[in-house]
């Protein structure tokens, strides 16, 4: 084979080498992706979960199933898929969460009685991911929680067993029951607003995860239906299409060079 023959096919396999690999990385991430809409302007409508602002943010189906824990009947939970979308403005991020079900648990006041409720958690520090059962003491959680009784709060974790309530909510929060669903909107600004409280940058992406609870199915505190992490996708990386597109075109090229080495060098054999 000539020089520019062994060239061409190194360059080719290269090109496969990339185009096979890299995109398990990618797609690896984007099946955890939940787009955020970028909405300049709109932080006077996203409280409402009907605003026209919902309509334009990509709708992520996030499965949720029972989490791992020794009380009785911790895998008999209800919920399967939580509806998330994602909308921030140049001040302030909000997320729209809606899930089906068909009884509206509000009451607390027996202690037979459970509240329906949602939460999503985030990680305190920006470095490590932590631990999904709510982070350690080390690397804890803020937690951005909602019940149909007490509305909406902010916790801080550092494992299962240690939630704390802050003493001021800076989250807002809204919810409807309608059509046998609950919708809820947290929004928050993307600085925080005192130590312990989760920092959105805009140039990478944050992790999140979720977790909710059917009250007339007797799930409260630990017995409830959680997701894995996701990465809110804050920042310019690779996002799903626009990415996926040039991998698939470097593949195309890979495959179209690898046909035409083939074919020249069997004319030249
Ligand atoms: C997947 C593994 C998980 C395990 C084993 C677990 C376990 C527990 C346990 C034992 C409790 C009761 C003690 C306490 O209040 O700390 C609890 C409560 C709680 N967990 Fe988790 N958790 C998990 C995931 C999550 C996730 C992903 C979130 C949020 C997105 C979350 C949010 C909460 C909240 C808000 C409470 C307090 C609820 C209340 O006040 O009734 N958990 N969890």
């Amino acid at each position: 084979m000539s020089d520019g023959g062994v060239e061409l096919s190194v360059l080719v396999v290269c090109l496969v080498v990339v185009a096979a690999f890299v995109p398990a990385f990618v797609s690896g991430q984007a099946a955890y992706d939940v787009p955020v809409e970028y909405a300049p302007g709109e932080d006077d409508t996203l409280a409402d979960p009907g605003s026209a602002v919902w309509a334009r943010a990509t709708t992520v189906d996030i499965p949720v199933t029972s989490a791992p824990s020794t009380v009785p009947n911790a895998d008999n939970t209800s919920v399967t898929q939580i509806d998330v979308r994602a909308v921030r403005t140049d001040k302030r991020l909000s997320l729209r969460l809606s899930w089906p079900d068909e009884t509206r648990d509000a009451n607390s006041s027996d202690p037979r009685e459970f509240p329906d409720a949602l939460a999503v958690q985030f990680p305190v520090g920006n470095d490590t991911q932590p631990g999904i059962a709510m982070g350690s003491p080390q690397n804890p959680v803020n937690v951005w929680y909602w019940s149909a009784d007490r509305g909406g709060e902010e916790l801080l974790a550092g494992g299962a067993g240690s939630t704390t309530r802050f003493q001021t909510v800076t989250t807002e929060t809204t919810a409807t029951y309608k059509n046998d669903r609950w919708t809820v909107v947290f929004s928050r600004s993307l600085e925080p607003d005192g130590a312990n409280r989760t920092t959105f940058p805009t140039d990478r992406d944050t992790d999140l995860a979720f977790a909710v609870w059917d009250g007339s199915n007797e799930e409260r505190s630990g017995r409830k239906a959680v997701s894995e992490w996701y990465f809110l996708a804050l920042g310019p990386g690779p996002q799903g299409p626009p990415y996926e597109t040039l991998l698939w075109t470097i593949a195309g090229v890979a495959i179209v060079a690898v046909a035409a080495v083939t074919i020249s060098a069997v004319r030249r054999t």
